[in-house]
């Protein structure tokens, strides 16, 4: 009970319906409801209460506040914490990913035309801004528009330009032939086919710039879209924070491989794979969503499917777990493709430092984050070049994935990555380290220092 009643204390605000106590209350069919009596009078908007105790109420139980206390009841949530949000998370990742995987197989097999380019020339395509609007669409019809903020990385400037229109109608068809198969996901379809204006508007609803308080999504729709051109890897991340920290997490990885030497199939990756393995219904050939729930200690993965109801979630999910490996010499690292984006030079010089011996597994975008998880490899490194700013929808989602899978996820300086300063990770230090355990965690970390005043970067 006083490790009930601790977290309590601390979660009370948002997980548990308080309520003053009256006459005719019953404790509900759970019996998950509680007394709580605090040392002194507080009001009922209370939010930290310091010294209480709590006894569980059944019908044969009568509790009655000790001279001086106050009693409340509180019911405990019937479920565990978060858990529609997670469960609307995970629906939504698995049918943005359907929405992908055709959008992928069209821009492999059709000619150019379909790529395009933003402002910081990176690539942005049909697939980026159709499930952004597509998650936006679905999380506002699960909690209602006006109860959500979400942090997304795409925009309606590019879409919303006069010569743009052929590009907005093809967003416009792929999110509603998407939605069209909401039901087999758990949603529903839209009353009538949303037209151009509800699009753009569920692209911009996810216009908030985060912070340190409250409760908001962070979507990266397509992360790792380079890869996602080129045929390989990619994924769809989404993630919920709270007060500054990441509750959820959920990466949607539809080439995901289902053995883990293929992850290293860099770019020949797709061919390769529809050549020994024509697509089957059977989804664990290729693609897994990924997810977990903050302090849970478990993580889990969930084959690709398409809606076929005995894999809904949470069927047929099973657990992942970071590697035991902490021996160097054994362990693999990965970072990312393109040398703009992390210094392979950098990494390379750590690398040696610390035995890793393997070669490194470059693989675009948060399936990195998924391999550490799932124990496909023990160490993702990220240094940037200076003066970028890392954003947080390409972290959040896979630092929760991989802390509740055993790993640990930390700046270079060893501090935990800061996910309440807005659309940035801001005072990053260095770099982002993601391990396995611990050992290497710490072997890494004195590495770079060890190895930075002499880096270019
Ligand atoms: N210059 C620079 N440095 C560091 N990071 C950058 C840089 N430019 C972009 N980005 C962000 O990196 C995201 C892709 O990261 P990856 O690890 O997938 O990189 S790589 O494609 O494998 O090289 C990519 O995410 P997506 O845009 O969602 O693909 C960007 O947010
Ligand atoms: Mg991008
Ligand atoms: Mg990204
Ligand atoms: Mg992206």
């Amino acid at each position: 009970m006083p490790s009930f009643g601790a977290s309590l204390a601390t979660r009370l605000p948002h997980a548990f319906w308080v309520q003053s106590r009256s006459n005719n209350f019953t404790p509900n069919s759970a019996g998950n409801s509680f007394f709580l009596f605090f040392d002194s009078q507080r009001s009922l908007g209370l939010t930290k209460p310091i010294n209480f105790s709590l006894s569980k109420c059944n019908q044969t139980r009568v509790c009655s506040p000790m001279e001086g206390q106050t009693q409340m009841v509180v019911t405990a949530p019937e479920t565990e914490e978060y858990s529609k949000e997670l469960e609307v998370a995970v629906r939504a990742v698995q049918m943005a990913c359907l929405l992908c995987q055709r959008v992928q197989e069209n821009l492999i097999t059709k000619t150019n035309g379909q790529v395009h380019s933003k402002d910081d020339n990176s690539p942005v395509t049909i697939a980026d801004w159709s499930v952004q609007a597509t998650v936006s669409w679905v999380l506002a019809e699960s909690f209602g528009s006006e109860n959500i903020a979400i942090v997304g990385e795409e925009d309606v400037q590019a879409l919303s330009k006069a010569n743009a229109a052929g590009l907005l109608e093809a967003v416009v068809n792929t999110v509603n032939n998407c939605l069209v198969e909401a039901p087999r996901f758990g949603f529903k379809t839209p009353l009538m086919s949303l037209g151009t204006l509800d699009v753009l508007e569920a692209i911009s609803r996810c216009n908030s710039t985060g912070g340190p308080v409250g409760r908001f999504w962070v979507l990266d729709p397509v992360d790792g879209t380079l890869g996602f051109v080129r045929g390989d890897q990619y994924a769809i991340a989404l993630a919920l924070i709270e007060d500054g920290e990441v509750v959820l997490g959920v990466l949607g990885c539809p080439n995901y491989p289902m053995r883990k030497e293929w992850l290293s199939y860099h770019n020949r990756y797709h061919r390769i794979i529809s050549k020994l393995n024509p697509p089957t219904s059977e989804s664990w050939e290729r693609g897994c969503v990924f997810y977990a729930r903050r302090g849970s200690g478990k993580a889990w993965m969930q084959p690709i499917h398409h809606g076929e109801k005995n894999l809904l979630w949470p069927n047929n999910a099973r657990k992942i777990q970071v590697s035991s490996i902490d021996d160097p010499a054994l362990a693999t690292f990965c970072e990312p493709v393109e040398k703009a984006n992390s210094s392979h030079s950098f990494t390379a010089g750590l690398a040696h430092s610390v035995g890793l011996r393997n070669q490194p597994l470059r693989v675009y975008s948060m399936v990195k984050y998924a391999a550490i998880g799932r124990g496909h490899a023990e160490v993702f490194m990220k240094f940037a070049r200076a003066g970028y700013k890392e954003k947080i929808w390409d972290h959040a989602a896979g630092v929760v994935i991989i802390q509740e899978a055993g790993g640990v996820v930390t700046d270079a300086g060893g501090h935990p990555l800061d996910f309440s300063k807005g659309l940035y990770l801001e005072g990053l230090d260095r770099g982002v380290i993601a391990c396995a355990g611990a050992k290497l965690h710490e072997k890494i970390i004195g590495a770079v220092d060890a190895s930075w005043n002499s880096s270019s970067l």
